[in-house]
């Protein structure tokens, strides 16, 4: 296949289709007589109503296709019930026939915002390297191309569109090709999509090369042009419009007949949030703060092998890479690496991973550093860095072994050679990776790289197995042990701040059994451990529970146990093992929470030898004071990824009502609200048998999938929200840690 002539690219984009009224298209006689349907007596009425209603829903296509304003206004009642013909709340909301949902509707925002995307996304640059450099127009065998080729109506050479992006390419015989087929395809309609033509490379940015180091610090820094103090604002502000969902959901999803819990009245009085922000902390420091970087390789917009950052999203047709000299979170060792790296790339006989094709060898760098006890990491200098490791991750699977083992080889003599006197010491990891996701799963295969130390390093034995090799880091004067997929914060010393502040919300005591709930390494238990008398962890990822194992040992703590596991399997069944609970009892509605911790209190005393046993195996070989009457508090602290947390681990903190207070970290606070509208929406009197109309759950938010949950929620005493506090552990970007207090 020859050189591409010319790369256009193809972008669809969505026509808005007219919406009518709720008034204007419903009939009046859908309803069922009022009358007739209040009347439980008359039987033979209410099934011809009832007979009547199906009949009606079978036949007119507006059944329940716009929202019931009587029902939004009235606090979730309309004298209609089931027979209004308007849909009460978004869960019964039916479709138009045109396909569109009503305007008011969510889902119907949902789609506008996900238009205005769209519209936004082809007017911005598409930035796809890839197809400039290295083709990209040969078939994925989907199918998808041939369909492609046939519906464009042109004359071109190739075409072709990757599943889930919203372009597509088209390469062309030669330039008077491309501008005719151009001019036909711009502006064309295939379906309801249409066609806007624009170049692979914006002709713009060919010509400035200033503009790209100037992109990469916007992609991964978008705050950075902000003063700290400014940032910190900013983000508060917008922590407080994501919290003021919880009140307004939670309202929402408040039972029928049940009053509205004492948090969500006050509400009104801080302005509608559900509890008070208390503020937010400041990162102790603000640059090359990031313990860890994630590099891609990729080409720059001049066609060069780089390694760096991605200058936007691959499904908008952004694959551009940076090179990260300009962002203020990554270290100036990081950097260094990187930089590296790259020179090394520009002669390897090896190709760079191509995103849009799924081929290639070389796909990311990453560098983990560690700190000495007590440093504050100084960016510019590499002061306070003990240790660094580097992780490079390759596709090898169509690659000769012999030709991938001498590349490895001139890798690690180019670090070495890169590495200036003062590095530290350089362990390297390959990780073998074959996905077409960046990320590589945690059980993705290692391979340790010999490196050939600088001198005065100590050399690592070439017999260390790549499972073994880890990175060290320090938090509250406890030394960690990392192993390369463990999940640590990228802001050490930030993550202290977090840390304590949970611990200082969770009143712990030495009567407190604390459940860390994806403990990671071990960081949130360890640190606390001396503050409770027991605690137990529970992860997924092995490698970080061998971690978590491994520094209670060096660090000397005893009253931990660790769980390798996904909490959703465990939580319930752990929580019934510590609260010394039957199935029956907590799932018993007529037993209130103090009570069952009174209950509990007594069973655990007659019981102590069985569970004491356990305690003791796991965790206080020698003291063994941790029966089970000492922990009368049982507090967990809940540090979940972005996803929040699985709704059977909800559902088990909630339902357990001997767990009265909860520490909810979260890296992401739109989770965080919904998991909170399960934790704190109140019972309904009597559990009403389930809508199981789960269609259209894919359109709804995750604070309207929460509510519709809430639903089913086992009869369980509700939390309330008591404080939140953010901390801010990544300076110039958007993202921020929050933590909120609940109890009940
Ligand atoms: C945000 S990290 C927090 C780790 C730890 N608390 C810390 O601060 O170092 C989330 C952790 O949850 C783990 N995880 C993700 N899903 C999980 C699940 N379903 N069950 C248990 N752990 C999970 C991840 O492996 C990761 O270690």
């Amino acid at each position: 296949m020859g050189e591409p002539l010319s790369n256009t690219e193809l972008s669809p984009s969505k026509t808005l289709d007219p919406t009518n009224g709720p008034d204007s298209i419903l009939d009046s006689n859908l309803t069922a007589p009022q009358d007739a349907q209040l009347n439980p007596e008359n039987h033979d009425v209410v099934s011809t109503a009832k007979r009547k209603r199906d009949d009606e829903r079978s036949l007119h296509p507006l059944w329940k296709t716009s929202l019931c304003s009587y029902f939004r206004s009235h606090n979730a009642s309309c004298s209609h019930g089931g027979a209004c013909r308007y849909a009460h709340g978004e869960e019964e909301l039916r479709p138009r026939p045109d396909n569109t949902w009503d305007p008011t509707s969510k889902r119907a925002k949902k789609a506008l915002e996900a238009e205005a995307d769209e519209k936004r996304a082809v007017s911005e640059d598409v930035m796809m390297t890839e197809a400039v450099v290295d083709g990209g127009d040969d078939d994925d065998g989907s199918g998808s191309n041939r369909a492609l080729s046939k519906c464009l109506g042109v004359p071109f050479k190739f075409a072709k569109k990757k599943k889930g992006m919203m372009i597509g390419f088209v390469t062309f015989e030669d330039e008077e090709q491309m501008k005719s087929s151009s001019k036909d395809l711009d502006g064309k309609t295939i379906g309801n999509k249409k066609i806007k033509v624009a170049d692979v490379i914006p002709r713009s940015f060919k010509k400035k090369s200033s503009a790209n180091t100037r992109n990469v610090r916007d992609a991964v820094t978008p705050l950075a042009h902000m003063a700290y103090a400014d940032q910190l604002e900013q983000k508060k502000s917008s922590l407080m419009q994501i919290l003021k969902k919880l009140t307004r959901n939670a309202r929402k999803a408040c039972p029928n007949g049940v009053s509205l819990p004492e948090w969500i009245l006050k509400s009104r009085e801080i302005g509608g949030l559900p509890c008070k922000l208390e503020g937010i902390i400041a990162s102790p420091i603000v640059n090359g703060y990031r313990n860890k970087c994630e590099f891609s390789v990729g080409y720059s917009l001049e066609g060069k092998v780089t390694v760096g950052f991605m200058l936007g999203n691959f499904r908008e047709g952004v694959t551009a890479v940076g090179e990260a000299v300009d962002c203020p979170n990554v270290s100036t060792i990081a950097c260094k690496y990187a930089t590296i790296f790259q020179e090394f790339l520009q002669h390897s006989d090896l190709p760079v991973w191509n995103r849009f094709k799924n081929t290639g060898f070389w796909r990311q760098l990453t560098v983990r550093e560690g700190r000495t006890n007590g440093n504050v990491v100084d960016a510019e200098a590499f002061g306070g860095i003990a240790e660094v490791m580097l992780i490079v991750q390759v596709s090898s699977a169509s690659f000769d072994d012999a030709k991938v083992a001498a590349e490895f080889k001139r890798l690690s003599q180019a670090f070495v050679a890169g590495a200036t006197s003062h590095c530290p010491s350089l362990p390297l990891t390959e990780t073998d990776h074959q996905g077409i996701s960046n990320v590589a799963p945690a059980d993705a295969p290692l391979q340790l790289l010999p490196i050939r130390k600088a001198v005065g390093v100590p050399e690592m034995d070439e017999n260390t197995n790549a499972m073994d090799v880890r990175i060290h880091d320090y938090i509250n004067n406890l030394r960690f042990s990392i192993s390369p997929t463990a999940f640590f914060q990228v802001n050490t010393l930030a993550a202290e701040k977090l840390y304590s502040l949970a611990g200082d919300w969770a009143c712990l005591g030495p009567d407190t059994l604390l459940f860390d709930v994806c403990c990671g390494t071990g960081t949130i238990g360890l640190t606390l451990a001396h503050r409770v008398g027991m605690v137990i962890g529970i992860e997924m990822n092995a490698s970080a529970v061998c971690d978590a194992h491994r520094n209670a040992e060096i660090n000397g703590i005893k009253n931990v146990r660790f769980i390798c596991a996904k909490a959703e399997d465990v939580m319930g069944s752990l929580l019934m093992e510590y609260l010394n609970m039957t199935k029956e009892q907590v799932d018993d509605p007529n037993i209130s929470g103090k009570t069952k911790n009174s209950e509990m209190a007594s069973r655990s005393e007659n019981n102590n030898t069985e569970v004491g046993s356990e305690v003791q195996k796991s965790s206080t070989p020698e003291n063994g004071n941790t029966s089970m009457q000492q922990f009368k508090n049982v507090v967990a602290i809940v540090d979940p990824p972005r996803a929040g947390l699985h709704p059977t681990v909800i559902k088990a903190l909630r339902t357990h009502p001997g767990l009265r207070r909860l520490v909810y970290i979260s890296c992401n606070p739109e989770s965080l609200v919904a998991n909170a509208i399960e934790l704190c929406t109140p019972s309904p009197a009597k559990i009403e048998k389930g809508n199981k109309d789960n269609r259209g759950w894919r359109n709804m938010s995750s604070a309207g999938l929460a509510r519709h949950r809430a639903k089913s929620m086992p009869i369980s005493e509700a939390f309330h929200p008591v404080k939140a506090m953010a901390v801010d552990l990544f300076p110039h970007t958007p993202h921020c840690e929050l933590v909120m207090l609940f109890e009940r």
